[in-house]
């Protein structure tokens, strides 16, 4: 078998707000073409090591290495390139609620810069049918379900054809059978686009069905990686006990 690449690595990163530590040291690595999840308690700083690798926050110390370069001390303009290869779904979908789908799927292009309004249409167009939301760009978000928000949310992340996609939380607040249509758009967007997931999320049932990979990252630290195989087997009780959904606490005595 090849060798896989690797698409981001980080290397001990730290990170602070004031006199909290929520990273404290993070070493992994996001291969190409990979469905990666992030899982691990609240707070424990998924977001914050996701928004590291799109470049969202820098680092108080260690490094960020997308596609081998090192972005740490990058301008501006060489950093929103490195954006540019990455697509992020944020928590709560995240949609203007003043502006139509097609405006919102549009967004991120017009900040870019884009100014052909026939190349936007036609991506605006294929993002909502890789969603399976064709046709639907003259909607207002307010008409919207929670899990069509979500894909619409979806195709804004991948209107400009990133080789990656972050998820946060893509799985809150949706029903099983949403949830479900979600973790297939996402290994649809793997199998059929070659795109790389990087994936926070607390439903235990999708990560059993999308994750290639899982990490573990526990009070800033990556606690455990491993493939979804090997979580199942895991005999570790606070991995157990996650996966399980118990607190870990003796509630009865
Ligand atoms: N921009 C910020 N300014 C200050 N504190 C922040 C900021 N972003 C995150 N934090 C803090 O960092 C900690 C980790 O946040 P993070 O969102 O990464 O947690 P998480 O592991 O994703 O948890 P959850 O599952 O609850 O989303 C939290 O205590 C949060 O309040």
């Amino acid at each position: 078998m090849a060798a896989k690449e690797i698409f981001v690595e980080v290397r001990d990163l730290h990170k602070s707000f004031g006199t909290q530590k929520v990273l404290k040291g993070v070493t992994a690595k996001v291969y190409k073409g990979e469905t990666l999840v992030l899982l691990g308690g609240s707070g424990g700083g998924k977001s914050v090591l996701m928004k590291h690798f799109i470049g969202l926050m820098a680092p108080d110390s260690g490094e960020v290495i997308v596609e081998g370069e090192n972005i740490s001390g990058m301008s501006e303009r060489e950093l929103g390139k490195i954006r540019r290869k990455m697509g992020m779904m944020f928590q709560n979908s995240a949609l203007f609620d003043s502006m139509t789908v097609g405006q919102n799927i549009a967004f991120p292009l017009r900040m870019g810069g884009e100014k052909d309004e026939q190349r936007i249409e036609r991506l605006v167009d294929e993002s909502l049918e890789i969603v399976r939301l064709p046709g639907q760009m003259g909607k207002m978000p307010s008409d919207l379900s929670g899990g069509m928000r979500k894909r619409v949310a979806l195709a804004r992340a991948i209107v400009d054809r990133p080789a990656c996609v972050l998820f946060d939380e893509p799985h809150a607040g949706l029903d099983p059978i949403t949830a479900d249509s979600i973790d297939h758009l996402v290994k649809d967007l793997q199998a059929n686009h070659e795109m790389t997931n990087v994936i926070v999320t607390h439903e235990m049932r999708s990560v059993f069905r999308i994750a290639d990979r899982v990490m573990f990252l526990k009070e800033g630290q990556l606690y455990w990686e491993g493939t979804p195989e090997e979580l199942k087997a895991a005999t570790d009780p606070e991995l157990k006990n996650f996966i399980e959904g118990r607190s870990g606490e003796d509630w009865d005595a």
